[in-house]
């Protein structure tokens, strides 16, 4: 099975990685495999205080499109759950499919979903910039979130409504106000493990704290994601789709839930 995820990375088309990361043991993203994860009742509920003011822009990086924030302050952070310190919200993002039969990065029991949102978070309280957060065991730690298709989600619309205006690679679009609050599923339980960023440069620095719930979204929702495009304005379009890694191998790892 090892060789054929490393083949699989190799030939996947969006992630011209090396065929494996030097001593990988440690990569995103994973099947959660829902009867194999452990039940650790020393696991705290995760705190989420986000300050919607700390909003900046939108930009289209040519992987996804990311939500940044103002991460010089400590006004917004996670913080329990998994975690030794307090994570700075640094921005958010989403990955999805072409159609709604996949999309996401991880998987719960082989399933996947259409899309998942990550919010990526930093450890400001040891390291002293972020850039040095991602290279370090312990720097970051990603909320993930699944999407499936249902009800429209009106906190989702503002963000929607923004995205013809970073339709094209290295477009921004300033974005003053938002809680990504309102993206988080209410329910407490969530899934923890330790991996890796799952686009380059793939370090195995992300405590992941997967919720077990996943907010709804309606069709145009998710058609909205599937109009923006990976390339340059100018370049033959190419439609922003099936912008995720596929799965690595758990190696030696386990996976924790908050919840029995
Ligand atoms: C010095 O910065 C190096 C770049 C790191 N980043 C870029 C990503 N594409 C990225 C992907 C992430 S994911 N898909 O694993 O959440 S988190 C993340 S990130 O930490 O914001
Ligand atoms: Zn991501």
């Amino acid at each position: 099975a090892c060789c054929s995820y490393r083949l699989r990375n190799a030939l996947h088309p969006l992630w011209q990685s090396p065929l494996s990361i030097p001593g990988g043991s440690r990569q995103s993203p994973i099947n959660i495999q829902w009867r194999d994860s452990i039940y650790d009742p020393f696991l705290k509920p995760l705190k989420i205080c986000y300050d919607p003011t700390t909003c900046l822009h939108i930009w289209n990086n040519g992987y996804s499109f990311l939500v940044e924030f103002d991460d010089s302050t400590d006004k917004s952070i996670i913080v329990g759950g998994p975690l030794e310190n307090q994570y700075r919200l640094k921005q958010f993002h989403f990955h999805w499919g072409a159609i709604n039969e996949w999309g996401s990065e991880h998987t719960v029991d082989s399933k996947f979903y259409p899309a998942e949102l990550h919010l990526v978070h930093w450890n400001a309280v040891v390291y002293p910039t972020f850039e040095e957060a991602v290279m370090e065991g312990n720097g970051l730690a990603v909320i993930g979130v699944f999407l499936k298709l249902g009800a429209h989600h009106e906190g989702l619309q503002t963000l929607v409504d923004a995205l013809p205006a970073v339709k094209h690679k290295d477009t921004v679009i300033e974005f003053d106000v938002f809680d990504p609050s309102c993206l988080i599923p209410s329910c407490p339980d969530y899934w923890t493990y330790a991996g890796s960023l799952t686009t380059p440069p793939l370090t195995e620095s992300v405590t992941w704290i997967i919720k077990k719930k996943p907010i709804e979204v309606d069709e145009n929702q998710l058609e909205a994601f599937r109009m923006l495009l990976f390339t340059s304005d100018g370049e033959e379009e190419k439609r922003m789709v099936d912008n995720f890694r596929p799965l690595q191998p758990l190696m030696n790892r386990t996976v924790r839930s908050s919840f029995q």
